[in-house]
This record gives structure tokens, sequence and C-alpha cells, in this order.
């Protein structure tokens, strides 16, 4: 029998986003703070008897070869690890691309979890997260997931608490963002920085206002700045009564948070037909099993 597993891939947000300065090697040293939300891609992966990498996936914005973050990890693992087995991968991907919710990167730590499990390898996720910061910043939180400071270029993880629970609306414009130009276009300084040291204060008393008052994004001018309809969803969840909004990562994607259902459905419905892909999510906040 082909072993088989399916393993989630679930989307992030920047509750606070600092860039200190850039680096010498041209990323930007970071303090972040990523939480995840129960909007999920998912990825089967089945054994194959030929030694080749198949990645599908149900998105036409989405590559199926070596430029899919998936398969690299796939061919990582392969490499490393003198792995002979084949692999196929499908991807169902219901987190929106390029939106800021670091759908590539989870779906990258997803695969490394489970081809770690899959072909028996024993790394621990610290391991996998090393690993996975080969293929880009974020996939080490991803590999961890859960709530997370991460520093450096976004790979140096410390592990927080899980924020209090409330309901996350995500508001996508039907535009695409590019982080390598919204870093670039980032005047280091010109900035605001916002307070993370308040925001991990926040998180570990379970202060919900204390979190929607210390949200901030440095990356949130620069994307403003290129398109002017983020800032009109950032106006319009703020009216429809959202406690808290911010742009997450380099964006597009906005995202508000509220802890009444009632409310919750009030800007969700504000927002559909205003916005191109609207959801109403759980913060998960709770690490990788
Ligand atoms: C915006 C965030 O998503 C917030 O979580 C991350 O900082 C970016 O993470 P990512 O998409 O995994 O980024 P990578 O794929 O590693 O890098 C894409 C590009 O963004 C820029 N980049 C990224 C991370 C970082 N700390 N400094 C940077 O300047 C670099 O130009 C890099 O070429
Ligand atoms: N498995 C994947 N899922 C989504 N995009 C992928 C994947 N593999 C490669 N990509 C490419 O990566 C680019 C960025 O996609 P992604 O959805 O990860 O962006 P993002 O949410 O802005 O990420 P981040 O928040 O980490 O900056 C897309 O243009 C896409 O072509």
């Amino acid at each position: 029998m082909r072993q088989k597993l399916s393993v989630k891939a679930p989307a992030k947000i920047n509750l606070a986003l600092d860039v200190l300065h850039k680096r010498p090697d041209g990323y930007h040293e970071v303090e972040m703070i990523m939480t995840n939300v129960d909007l999920a891609d998912r990825l089967e992966l089945t054994e194959l008897r030929r030694d080749e990498i198949i990645l599908e996936s149900t998105s036409g914005f989405v590559p199926d070869d070596q430029r899919n973050l998936a398969y690299q990890a796939a061919a990582l693992l392969k490499k490393k690890y003198r792995i002979k087995q084949g692999i196929s991968i499908k991807i169902d991907k219901q987190i929106p691309v390029a939106a800021g919710l670091a759908g590539g990167s989870s779906d990258a730590a997803a695969a490394l979890r489970g081809l770690n499990e899959l072909w028996q390898i024993g790394l621990s996720y610290d391991e996998l997260a090393e690993l996975g910061s080969e293929i880009g910043s974020d996939v080490a939180f991803c590999v961890h997931g859960g709530t997370a400071l991460a520093k450096g270029r976004g790979e140096v993880i410390q592990p927080l608490d899980a924020p209090p629970p409330c309901w996350v609306i995500l508001a996508k414009p039907s535009i695409g963002v590019s982080t390598a130009d919204v870093y670039r276009r980032l005047r280091t300084t010109e900035m605001k920085h916002p307070d993370v040291k308040g925001m991990m204060r926040a998180i570990e008393e379970k202060n919900y206002e204390g979190i929607c008052h210390n949200l901030g994004n440095v990356l949130e001018d620069v994307t403003l700045k290129l398109h002017p309809e983020v800032r009109q969803i950032k106006e319009k969840m703020e009216s429809l009564g959202a406690d808290g909004v911010l742009m997450s990562g380099s964006g597009p994607t906005v995202f508000g948070l509220t802890r009444h259902e009632s409310r919750m459905q009030r800007i969700y419905n504000g927002l559909r037909g205003f916005c191109g892909q609207v959801y109403a999510v759980r913060l998960l906040g709770e690490k990788n099993p």
C-alpha cells in the first residue's frame, strides 16, 4: 500500500511588524508578531514508486513546478537526506495568493512537516524551520505555527501564548503585491515603529483591547501609497465597527478584529461586494500538533 498523509497549512497574520534596519545581505532585520488563523490550504502527500515530484493545485494562480514553494520543500528534503522515493503533492488552495497571508510559505512548511513524518526522517520542528528558512523568511514560523515573535529576517522564532479568541475578518482586494517591491520602497528613516513589546505584553495578559491598541505594521504605509484601495478597505472596516484594523505582511489583505458574532456578520456583509475576497475566520493561535 502506498503511504498517504494529509497536512493542514494555515494562513498567518502579522499583529505587529517592525523593521529595524536594512542588512548588508539585502534583507531587513524585523521584529514581528505572527499568529495563525483558521483559513487553511490542505496538502495531500502520496508516495510514488518513481523517483519524481509531481505537484497539482486547485488554483490557477500558483505554479505546479519547481517554482512552487511546496515543491521546493520536497526537493530540499530529498536532496539533503538522499530520499529515493517519489512524491505526489496535491494542494487544495484556500488561502488567497500573494495576499500577505503566507500561503506559499505555509504550504512549504506543511510539506516539510508531512514529508518528515512520511519519510521518517526524524527532524525536530527547530531543524525543519532552519531548513525551511532557505525557502523563504516566513517558512520557519509556519513550521511551528501558533503565535510567535519572529526576529532576524523572520527565521528566529520565539513561541508566545495564544491570544484571546476573537473573530478575524480578512479582506483582500483583487490585486497582488510583491513583498520584495514593498521592502525595497520602505524608507527606514521615516517609519512609525509599532510597540512590539506592548503587543507581547497584551498577548501574555490575554488583554484583547491591548492587542487591538498595539496593532502596527511599518509596511502598511508603503502599500497604502501604492494601492489606495487598501486604505479604502481599512476605512470601511473601521466604520463597520472592527475593534482593530491592520494590513497583514506586505499586503494587500487587511484584517479586522471583533469578539462579537453579530458585529463579525455586519463587517463581513458590509465588505462583500466592496472588495474581491472576504473571509470571516477565528484566530487559531495554538502551535501545530
Ligand atoms: C512580509 C512578511 O510576509 C511578513 O511576515 C515577510 O517579512 C516576508 O516573508 P517572505 O514572503 O517569506 O519573504 P522572502 O520570500 O524570504 O523574501 C522576499 C523578498 O522580500 C524581501 N525581504 C524579506 C524578508 C525580510 N526580512 N527582508 C526583506 O527585505 C527581500 O527582498 C526578499 O527578496
Ligand atoms: N504553494 C504556493 N502557494 C501560493 N503561492 C505560491 C506557492 N508556491 C509559489 N508561489 C508563488 O509565490 C508568490 C507569493 O505567494 P504567497 O501566496 O505565498 O504570497 P504572500 O501571502 O504575500 O506571502 P508572504 O505573506 O509570506 O509574503 C505567488 O506569486 C506565487 O506564484
